[in-house]
């Protein structure tokens, strides 16, 4: 069949491209391994929170290289009490000096606990320098990127991260994690987020959005005054960030990657989602916490036993901000944002981020923004053709010896007959558990993550996958979004989604980072809504769509598919605010049109390619 030698040979580059499962954490410890031991090591209090090297602390952890606290430049609406509320929350006040970099330094002050190295034990960091770039980045593929922005008063992108002042600490873990330089979504939303403003950015899979909301959050809780805490029950918690993502291992991960980005800033990042012991958490709490990455279940359990209060928050984002606001989260987000203590937007800074951002999402996000800034980067493998897509007219009864076809022809063309990561996507919990027994019964070891599973076990499957010893995971919609597993090499999807952005986000776990990655589907005539956007999607990215594929498209009328506003050409999502309903005069949005204010008059917008 001509479409599997091409197939196999494309499965066999992305292999070739994916080889060296979990490499990226082994290249970690092994820039660390130099310092030595990963024994614990008592430090005396009098040196807790200071760097881990041999030497006396830089002067520049305490004292800002790289000042820049410009006026207007991070200038965060809460560093200087606006209104009551700011005086009532107590952290105008605080003892953190005005300006510069005076709020923290070094690992955290909390008692007896040491900061643990989430590098590995690379406790010296001169030894990363050395390694320089995190060659695996093929930035190239992002140079002709487009983006867009709209908003009031734009400030404008930055090329290199040392343009940027976000604090010696920060700038220190990023060198650690091999950032040479930001991606595109990066390069906007980082200057934008210091300058204090609400933002909803729209940026294709894999294209680093968790570096892009968590490096001014972090530069900002270092820079800012250190709080007070309001006077409260004494077991309740105040952090003054919040990161809200929607699926347990995504929060995970999230909380991972900031812990690697707040190592030895001071600051303190806790994790708390459903399906894990809550007393754990908790104590995890109660030794302190500046940024709170949760999922929205546990978190309203932990509101509602008033351990965490929200009155100080002074940044919030949402990842996968268009899931989370689509209908089954929607009123466990308004309870958290706008029915608990949240400070309202205008005082608190807003981000949200998303691949996908449906125009009707958008009008419901807005209502937790003010004045902000719209910024679309690319749509998943747009331009840059990162994930080859490739769709199949497979029947149902025929699926699995299809699937079967192409996993031994993969094997066949991988790297020492080894199978490549390979994520596939099932409808239901019922199909991912009978397909994953299908498949380890036919000699290929799999393993399945879904909403049935124990907590434990969908970790133990990611594990599992990550590493290679089942490198076939079978996965329901869970998996769909934001994880970021190295090395997977081909998504199938074994059932179509109903939904076009659910597919975006599917194949976009494969082409992470600038790399290449093989996305197929299988298509039948229980897709046929499916068709028109499918084709339309393929098309803008540049893939070729089978002749049949076109037919039913051009049948078919795609009906919620067709996403008014969502596509937006080139990008995931257009700023809604630029539909022509909205600007005469957008009552139907907006109730009381609170948040409207400050884009009618000055709106504009802004398209450049990423690398302007
Ligand atoms: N500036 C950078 N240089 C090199 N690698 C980077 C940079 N920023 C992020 N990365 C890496 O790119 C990968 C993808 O990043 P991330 O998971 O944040 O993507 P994302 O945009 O959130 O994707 P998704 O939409 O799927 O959630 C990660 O492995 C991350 O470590």
């Amino acid at each position: 069949m001509t479409t599997r030698t091409s197939w196999a040979d494309l499965a066999a580059n992305s292999a070739a491209e994916n080889v060296g499962v979990g490499s990226s954490s082994d290249s970690n410890k092994a820039a660390g391994s130099a310092s030595g031991g990963g024994r614990p090591v008592y430090v005396p209090p009098h040196l807790r929170n200071r760097p881990p090297s041999a030497d006396p602390p830089a002067p520049t952890s305490t004292a800002p290289a790289l000042s820049n606290d410009r006026p207007g430049q991070g200038g965060p609406r809460w560093a200087a009490p606006k209104n009551d509320y700011n005086n009532r929350s107590g952290y105008g006040g605080g003892g953190g000096r005005p300006g510069g970099w005076g709020g923290r330094s070094g690992g955290w002050d909390r008692g007896r606990d040491r900061e643990v190295n989430p590098f590995g034990n690379d406790d010296d960091a001169e030894q990363v320098f050395g390694e320089q770039e995190n060659t695996s980045i093929n930035f190239d593929a992002y140079e002709d990127i487009p983006v867009e922005t709209s908003g009031d008063n734009v400030p404008p992108p930055v090329n290199t991260f040392a343009e940027i002042d976000l604090g010696e600490a920060l700038n220190l873990n990023i060198r650690r994690c091999k950032y040479v330089k930001p991606t595109p979504v990066q390069r906007y939303t980082i200057p934008i987020s210091l300058a204090g403003r609400d933002l909803m950015a729209c940026a294709q899979t894999g294209s680093g959005k968790t570096a892009a909301f968590c490096f001014p959050i972090i530069s900002g809780i270092m820079r800012g005054p250190v709080p007070q805490k309001p006077v409260r029950g004494a077991r309740t918690v105040f952090p003054l960030a919040l990161i809200l993502s929607p699926t347990r291992e995504l929060s995970m991960q999230i909380h991972e990657e900031a812990r690697k980005f707040s190592y030895q800033t001071g600051v303190k990042v806790v994790v708390a989602y459903g399906g894990a012991p809550i007393n754990q958490q908790l104590r995890e709490l109660e030794r302190g916490v500046d940024i709170l990455v949760a999922t929205p279940g546990r978190l309203v359990d932990l509101l509602e036993r008033a351990r965490v209060s929200l009155q100080m928050i002074r940044y919030l984002a949402l990842d996968e901000a268009d899931r989370m606001l689509d209908m089954g989260f929607e009123p466990q987000i308004r309870k958290i944002v706008q029915q608990m203590d949240m400070p309202p937007p205008g005082v608190r800074q807003t981000m949200l981020f998303s691949a996908t951002f449906p125009r009707e999402i958008q009008r419901l996000a807005s209502d937790f923004l003010a004045n902000y800034i719209f910024l679309a980067v690319g749509r998943v493998g747009s331009s840059t053709d990162l994930i080859v897509q490739r769709v199949e007219f497979v029947q149902e009864s025929d699926k699995r010896s299809h699937l079967m076809d192409l996993l031994h022809a993969q094997r066949a063309n991988g790297a020492q007959g080894k199978q490549a990561l390979t994520l596939v996507f099932v409808e239901t919990k019922k199909g991912a558990d009978s397909l994953e027994h299908w498949l380890c019964m036919n000699g290929f070891p799999a393993t399945t993550i879904h909403g049935d599973r124990s907590q434990q076990e969908r970790e133990q499957a990611l594990r599992s996958f990550k590493s290679g010893a089942t490198p076939i995971l079978v996965a329901t919609d869970v998996a769909a979004r934001g994880l970021d597993i190295p090395h997977v090499a081909h998504v199938v999807n074994f059932d179509l989604p109903n939904d076009i952005d659910d597919y975006v986000h599917r194949i976009g776990r494969t082409g992470r980072a600038g790399k290449t990655g093989l996305a197929t589907a299988f298509f039948n005539d229980n897709n046929a809504s499916l068709a028109k956007s499918l084709a339309d999607l393929m098309q803008e990215a540049n893939q070729e769509v089978p002749a049949w594929l076109t037919r039913y498209a051009a049948r078919s009328f795609g009906g919620r598919n067709r996403r008014p506003g969502g596509g937006g050409g080139r990008f995931g999502g257009r700023d809604f605010r630029r539909d022509s309903s909205f600007n005469r005069g957008g009552s139907d949005y907006y109730g009381g049109g609170s948040n409207a204010g400050g884009y009618g008059g000055g709106y504009s917008a802004n398209v450049a390619s990423a690398w302007d």
